[in-house]
């Protein structure tokens, strides 16, 4: 492992249960500072209600971690808009913001028009899809930024099991991530290759970062802000937070290779000049501690067309 890698996943990889929303309420006030939960759906009823609840409840009313929740509807037909205002959300329609710039579909959009339509000075993004979501997300997600003034974007690393109809598959899921986006980040941005899960749909980060980097629309968001926010502000001021397991709705394989098309594009589109890829691929397995980070050597060999092969074996004749 690459011996920066080795020292910022030490050094920047935190667990939500060293906090507690007691705690960084206080810390918040101390600051004067606000955060923003925003939560981008698309016909998401299910579940949307539920997740809008239990952060009310627990970082609103209890205490006072969070200022205001927001659900961004990104052109829901079914009920989510009622349920997650019922729920106590306030929920923006992403065309009805930003009325100038058009509507361009996808979750990335969502999240843009959500920087626009709110005001905290950190703002974390958490999917609306979640299945047994819990408060201490939240608190996990802003916890370094409210105890370390250097850190500036944390992301969520979890567990993700895979729900299928036989059953549930351990570490089956984030298919796209350990398929395209994982080696891809291995391979051209090796410095950000210690982030476990660099599609997670949780995150959280200061306003002023934020701002100055660009959304890239659909799935590409948060391959984009990832690179781009390491390019702007250093890879120390990223950090990762242990949310221990991570269950959400899944997606069809023909949807998924759609979304990997689109990291494709985003990533293509930040692809750092000709050089050749890095060889080296960090994978990540669960231990009692927490994470380890296991190394492969991925480089490959080019063989020579036969052709040629035969024809220096024949001597040219
Ligand atoms: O046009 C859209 C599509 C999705 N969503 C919402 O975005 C969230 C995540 O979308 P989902 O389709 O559940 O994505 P996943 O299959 O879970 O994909 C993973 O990988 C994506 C690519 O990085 C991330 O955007 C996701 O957050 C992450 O969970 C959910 O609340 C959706 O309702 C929108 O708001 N608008
Ligand atoms: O993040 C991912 O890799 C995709 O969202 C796919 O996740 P899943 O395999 O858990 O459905």
């Amino acid at each position: 492992m690459r011996p920066d890698v080795h020292r910022w996943l030490r050094r920047r990889t935190y667990s939500a249960a060293s906090w507690t929303a007691a705690g960084l309420a206080e810390a918040k006030r101390a600051q004067g500072s606000t955060v923003s939960v925003v939560l981008p759906a698309l016909d998401e009823e299910a579940t949307v209600g539920t997740i809008v609840r239990a952060i009310r409840a627990d970082l609103v009313e209890r205490d006072p971690l969070v200022d205001e929740v927001v659900v961004v509807d990104s052109g829901s037909s079914d009920r989510t808009a009622a349920v997650a205002r019922a729920a106590g959300a306030r929920v923006v329609d992403t065309g009805t913001v930003l009325p100038d710039h058009g509507r361009v579909p996808g979750k990335g959009e969502a999240l843009w028009k959500a920087l626009h339509a709110t005001s905290g000075d950190l703002v974390v993004f958490v999917d609306a899809d979640l299945v047994g979501f819990d408060p201490q997300y939240v608190v996990g997600l802003v916890g370094p930024l409210l105890t370390d003034p250097g850190i500036g974007y944390v992301k969520a690393l979890y567990d993700r099991p895979l729900t299928t109809t036989e059953g549930i598959v351990p570490s089956g899921g984030g298919r796209v991530t350990e398929l395209l986006a994982r080696p891809l980040l291995n391979a051209f941005w090796p410095e950000l290759s210690g982030f476990v899960q660099p599609l997670s749909g949780e995150y959280a980060g200061r306003r002023a970062l934020l701002e100055r980097v660009p959304f890239v629309s659909g799935y590409g968001v948060e391959f984009g802000l990832l690179v781009d926010l390491a390019g702007l502000a250093g890879v120390d001021a990223l950090a990762q937070v242990d949310l221990g397991t991570r269950q959400h709705a899944h997606q069809s394989d023909a949807a998924l290779g759609r979304m990997a098309g689109q990291i494709l594009q985003t990533a293509m589109a930040r692809r750092p000049g000709a050089g050749l890829p890095a060889s080296e691929l960090l994978q990540f397995l669960r231990t009692a501690d927490g994470v380890e980070a296991v190394s492969w050597d991925v480089a490959v060999s080019e063989r020579p067309p036969m052709a040629t092969v035969r024809a220096a074996a024949s001597g040219g004749r």
